[in-house]
């Protein structure tokens, strides 16, 4: 069962989940991290960078693979995955950008891209610590519903309801890609930790999903139940639809000293 854990808002998620990844490196200066896009895992990227400032920690060593990428947006797009990454993630932690991977969504190469991501990830020794969104149709990087749990590195069509989540990034929906390059399923399943976040109302059913509902290729996020090692951390509004949310409270609560996230 994944450990679910109800934080106050965001800020307090982002802090949780940047502790623990700042063990991490320190335990392991090389560490592998999945890197996830979208607005949810900002808190923690911020965090992370504030907590590496303070510290000093050195995180020239860290070793970034993102989940996913828009296929055939020109190089450079501010928008393109690569674009945000480096935006949020690289130049506000100091991470060097030649260790920092996304999959390559050049049309040119799209073919053989799926498999070069996935041979660079193994080559890497497994991501560590993978951090996650979900989208409001339970999908957990591109994986949208229908992915095969099986399914690796490989070119999506967009659901309409993603393209209309995302148009907010975009001048228009006719904007955002219709195709992308995504972790699969088992990529992801394959990281060692999985760190699931959800704020606000929105996500509260995929999110329920998730975490309680059957596990079921129609709602990929599901996937999760299927990890030894998953840590969910979400607000009140997000949470509001998990039917054993006492118990959650109760373990957390309960957590023995030792045991970290
Ligand atoms: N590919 C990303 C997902 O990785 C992300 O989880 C989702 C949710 O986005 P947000 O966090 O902005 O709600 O959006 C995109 O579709």
């Amino acid at each position: 069962m994944a450990e679910v854990v109800v934080v106050a808002d965001k800020d307090a998620a982002g802090e949780l989940a940047a502790e623990s990844i700042e063990r991490l490196i320190a335990a392991k200066p090389d560490a592998v991290l999945g890197l996830a896009t979208g607005s949810t895992p900002l808190p923690v990227y911020r965090a992370l960078a504030r907590r590496v400032a303070e510290s000093g920690l050195d995180v020239s060593h860290v070793r970034g693979y993102a989940l996913d990428e828009y296929v055939g947006l020109p190089a450079g797009h501010p928008e393109s995955y690569r674009a945000v990454i480096t935006r949020e993630v690289v130049e506000p932690l100091g991470l060097t950008p030649s260790l920092i991977h996304t999959p390559n969504g050049a049309r040119k190469t799209i073919e053989h891209a799926g498999a070069d991501y996935e041979k660079a990830i193994a080559e890497s020794g497994g991501v560590d610590v993978q951090i996650l969104g979900i989208g409001t149709d339970g999908h957990i990087g591109f994986n949208e519903p229908g992915s095969s749990f099986a399914s690796v590195t490989r070119v999506k069509t967009l659901t309409e309801q993603t393209r209309k989540d995302n148009a907010r990034f975009f001048d228009s929906e006719d904007d955002v890609p219709m195709h992308c390059i995504t972790q699969g399923l088992s990529t992801i399943l394959r990281a060692r930790h999985l760190l699931l976040l959800a704020f606000g109302e929105g996500k509260a059913e995929a999110l329920a999903g998730a975490v309680e509902g059957p596990v079921s290729a129609s709602n990929p996020g599901s996937a999760i139940q299927l990890h030894p090692h998953v840590t969910v951390l979400v607000d009140e509004a997000a949470a509001s639809r998990l039917r054993n949310i006492d118990y959650y409270r109760y373990a957390y609560d309960h957590k023995p000293a030792w045991q970290k996230l």
